[in-house]
């Protein structure tokens, strides 16, 4: 069974391997999180050299086959490439240098695995079927993005403001409780009225 876990990456370094589609889609997510992030392959699709210019001083392109020497002192490693022969020497050495691995053909040999993910400011909804089916992880979270929309980020932000208020309070522990968990019965309108 997987533990999930919410890793911090800002200005950690990671290194991907592979330039098609499926690396693409990992480094994009992985570059939002602030990481700084090689990028080896012997071929890129178009979309990296503006993912590249995007984070200019974060992403790096390197055209290149897979070397061992790429994967030394980083923090998380992805091997995105085609051909399942290199996505296991990758793994093999993560193994051995102890750096946490996702190995985009292989279930097995993936130290971590990514789910699907519906952001809204800093409400994260992750849904995984532990690899059975990643579709149906991305079915499931197209029907969560329509249950929660964009405006989740404002509501969120203004929950936070109003639990910090409700904390320096000195209102017992009970009462605050009670407070945080009674204000989610009303809208970001409502809340707005009553501030
Ligand atoms: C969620 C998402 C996140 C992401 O990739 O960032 C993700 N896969 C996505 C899409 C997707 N993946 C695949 C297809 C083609 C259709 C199909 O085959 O079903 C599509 C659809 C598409 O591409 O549109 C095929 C596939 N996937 C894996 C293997 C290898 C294997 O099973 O061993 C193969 C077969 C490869 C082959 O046979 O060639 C493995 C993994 N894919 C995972 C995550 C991890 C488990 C997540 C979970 O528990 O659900 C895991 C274990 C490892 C990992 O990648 O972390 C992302 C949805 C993005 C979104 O939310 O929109
Ligand atoms: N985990 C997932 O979510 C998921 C989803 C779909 C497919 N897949 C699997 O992911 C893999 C990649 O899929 P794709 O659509 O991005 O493939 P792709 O063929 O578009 O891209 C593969 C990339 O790997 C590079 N490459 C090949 N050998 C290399 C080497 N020795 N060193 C460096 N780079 C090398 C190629 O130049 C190319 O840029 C496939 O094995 C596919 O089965 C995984």
């Amino acid at each position: 069974m997987y533990y999930p876990i919410m890793i911090e990456l800002d200005h950690k370094k990671v290194v991907v391997f592979g330039g098609g589609r499926v690396a693409y889609r990992k480094c994009e997510a992985i570059l939002k999180c602030g990481a700084k992030v090689s990028i080896i392959s012997k071929e890129f699709i178009e979309d990296f050299y503006l993912l590249e210019k995007k984070y200019s001083d974060f992403c790096i392109l390197i055209k290149d086959k897979y070397q061992q020497e790429y994967i030394h002192d980083c923090y998380l490693v992805v091997a995105a490439t085609s051909s399942n022969q290199t996505n296991q020497e990758i793994s093999q050495c993560c193994k051995q240098r102890k750096i946490l691995c996702n190995v985009v053909n292989s279930l097995e040999k993936c130290d971590y695995i990514v789910p699907s993910m519906v952001r809204r400011g800093d409400l994260l909804i992750s849904v995984s079927t532990s690899g059975k089916s990643p579709f149906l992880s991305q079915k499931i979270k197209k029907e969560l993005e329509k249950k929660y929309p964009q405006e989740y980020e404002e509501y969120l932000n203004f929950l936070g403001q109003i639990r910090n208020k409700v904390l320096q309070t000195n209102k017992t522990q009970e009462e605050k409780r009670k407070i945080l968990k009674e204000i989610l019965n009303f809208s970001l309108e409502e809340l707005k009225e009553w501030m």
